[in-house]
């Protein structure tokens, strides 16, 4: 089954486009606590997650420990929902090979986020992997999107379209290519992106509008990811319940598009 299949399935059988995004920061129990919170994030969240998105800058801080947590984290994640590493990578071709090998072959994961600034010979070792996915950023949920990725070009196409261009060349290849776009940024780009898989950061903490995504009425399986609105809301509620709530909002938010 391609990615975008299996992606796609999921959303059927949960009515969720929630992508949990497991962030986590070590607090008062130190590093040692932090297996036992994930644990009870995955457990609680993981029938309303579409996805889940561990972002490796929060193992890496936490050094070796960090990445031997998250080691454990992959093995044991719910085999129903489909695993999106935020990686962000980019390197020339040979050194990307060996991104793609750990994270596809060695971690198993369905899917990695990668920075597409080196250009198509960058994501081609990423490209040969049946069932797997990539994300290539194309506009990002912060401010500093406007330096390059907003631009507009001679020809009057923006450098994001640059980014589509490169995903578009890789059509029929075994793996599925989707793109980054950020939700606080999304407004007037949801039009130039193509009908591929979009994983959509920048609801809860970032404060982004879901309306805009959800009146472009796409057809591909968008995933929106919450990270600190749900592991961090400090609102008494348990993360299970934060991810019915933002799962529910996103769905409002579509069932309201169409309405
Ligand atoms: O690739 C990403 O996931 C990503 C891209 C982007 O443009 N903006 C963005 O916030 N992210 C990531 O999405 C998550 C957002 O976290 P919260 O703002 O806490 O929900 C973090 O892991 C970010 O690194």
């Amino acid at each position: 089954m391609r990615y975008r299949e299996r992606l796609q399935a999921r959303i059927a059988a949960t009515g969720s486009r929630l992508c949990v995004g497991l962030d986590p920061r070590p607090g008062e129990g130190g590093i040692e606590a932090v297996p036992d919170f994930l644990k009870r994030v995955v457990d609680e969240t993981w029938e309303k997650a579409a996805a889940f998105k561990p972002n490796m800058a929060y193992f890496e801080a936490m050094g070796l420990r960090g990445i031997e947590i998250l080691e454990k984290l992959l093995g044991e994640m719910p085999s129903e929902v489909p695993v999106i590493l935020d990686a962000k990578r980019s390197d020339i071709g040979e050194t990307q090979k060996y991104y793609a090998h750990s994270y596809f072959a060695h971690w198993k994961v369905d899917a990695v986020t990668l920075n597409p600034f080196l250009g198509y010979d960058s994501i081609e070792p990423f490209l040969g992997w049946e069932g797997k996915g990539i994300y290539l950023l194309a506009v990002t949920s912060n401010a500093g999107s406007a330096d390059f990725q907003r631009q507009t070009l001679a020809d009057g196409r923006s450098v994001f379209e640059l980014v589509t261009a490169l995903g578009e060349r890789a059509k029929g290849l075994p793996t599925d290519v989707g793109y980054v776009v950020g939700l606080t940024n999304a407004s007037g780009v949801l039009a130039k992106i193509p009908d591929a898989p979009l994983l959509v950061p920048g609801l809860g903490a970032q404060g982004g509008d879901l309306a805009s995504l959800a009146a472009a009425a796409r057809t591909a399986p968008d995933v929106i990811n919450v990270s600190r609105g749900i592991l961090y809301a400090d609102d008494g509620s348990s993360y299970g319940e934060r991810a019915v709530s933002w799962a529910a909002r996103i769905s409002q938010a579509y069932e309201e598009a169409v309405a």
